[in-house]
């Protein structure tokens, strides 16, 4: 049975989930049912078909003046901010005759109370949104821990971030194998819808500085995002993250300390195996093309949540590890949302 899905939140991460359905399947993998934002319908429509950074969407769009029809089916549209509401008010109320199994917060402003506002109102069984908000019941990267999944007890689940997705793979490779001892985890990140292409106010106020001249140093809470999945990992994780004038696709550059000495080879096996194995189509093993290194865009589109970059595969010592790897931060994680909705849809609701 195909889920009924409502959208809330349609920035880059909600309109990426809206393409990954659809991407899947023409007709749609999930039955997305209503969509929100504090856009109007028309300008909703013209981002969805007019995106800078992948083009023409994967199906055919239109705009009745209230609602959207997108591969042919009509998806309705509510105008909604939340931010005029309490979290105790039942603000969605609205959206309960659409009986979603499924509503997918990718607004980034919500709180742990606006989202379980959504399940004691029974405006949809379960929520799932694209940031580590502190109090869900369960943050999931699909391919780690999706089969912790339990509908008695998780209700507000966190699809984890784009960072985490790309890191927490690869990792658990490592801890199940070799073992963490300590890593540094350096992210280098497209700009995001929230900077300033000028300098402005923002509420962290270096992010506030033109995203078009700088790298900006910031914040990256990949390091907590890693240990709530794998908690061995509590306390011996560092990260720091760059924000750079491009629009997509994140490097990841990291160092670690293994828990014992292994060997460049055997690292690399490691990974292949899982790239082949219970991971693929999460991790992929690349070798750039024809002995020519890629340049980030080059990964554009690719649905995996990394791409180990394996000519910078480094171990010196026989314990300290150096990775760098890419990912589509858009397309690759709401690829995963599609699979987390995936295996709500399996495990029940
Ligand atoms: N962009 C990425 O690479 C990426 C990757 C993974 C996760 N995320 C996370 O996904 C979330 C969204 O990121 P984004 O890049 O899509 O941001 P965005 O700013 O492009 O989109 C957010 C959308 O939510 C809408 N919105 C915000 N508050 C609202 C409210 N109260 N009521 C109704 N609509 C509201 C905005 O109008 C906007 O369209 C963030 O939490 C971000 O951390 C982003």
């Amino acid at each position: 049975m195909s889920l009924r899905v409502g959208i809330v939140g349609l920035g880059r991460i909600g309109r990426g989930m809206l393409r990954a359905n659809y991407a899947e399947l023409t007709s749609g993998r999930f039955d997305i049912q209503v969509m929100c934002d504090v856009m109007s319908v028309d300008q909703v429509a013209y981002l969805l078909s007019h995106d800078s950074t992948y083009g023409n969407p994967p199906f055919s769009l239109d705009c009745d003046g209230n609602n959207l029809i997108v591969a042919g089916k009509t998806i309705h549209y509510q105008r909604v901010d939340r931010r005029r509401a309490l979290p105790e008010e039942d603000s969605f109320g609205h959206l309960r005759k659409y009986e979603l199994d499924v509503l997918f917060d990718a607004t980034g402003t919500a709180t742990i109370e606006d989202l379980r506002s959504i399940i004691k109102h029974k405006v949809a069984k379960k929520v799932v949104c694209t940031t580590n908000i502190a109090g869900c019941d369960l943050s999931m990267v699909y391919g780690v821990n999706d089969n912790q999944y339990d509908p008695a007890r998780h209700h507000v689940i966190s699809a984890s971030t784009c960072t985490g997705n790309a890191l927490v793979p690869l990792f658990s490779i490592l801890e199940k194998h070799i073992g963490i001892d300590y890593a540094r985890i350096i992210t280098i990140h497209p700009a995001l819808s929230d900077q300033r292409v000028l300098d402005g106010y923002h509420a962290t106020s270096h992010l506030g500085r033109s995203s078009a001249v700088s790298i900006l140093p910031t914040k990256t809470n990949v390091a907590h995002s890693a240990a709530l999945v794998l908690p061995a990992l509590q306390g011996k994780l560092d990260s720091l993250s760059y924000r750079i004038p491009t629009a997509i696709v994140s490097v990841i550059d990291l160092t670690a300390n293994l828990s014992r000495d292994t060997t460049r080879e055997e690292c690399m096996e490691l990974f292949e195996h899982h790239a082949r194995t219970d991971m693929a189509g999460i991790i992929h093993c690349d070798y750039g093309a024809w002995g020519h290194e890629k340049a980030s865009i080059d990964y554009l589109g690719l649905p995996y949540s990394a791409v180990l970059v394996m000519n910078h595969l480094s171990l010196s010592n026989g314990r300290h590890l150096g990775l760098s790897l890419m990912h589509d931060n858009e397309l690759a994680y709401c690829s995963r949302v599609i699979d987390v909705l995936g295996v709500l849809n399996r495990g029940g609701l």
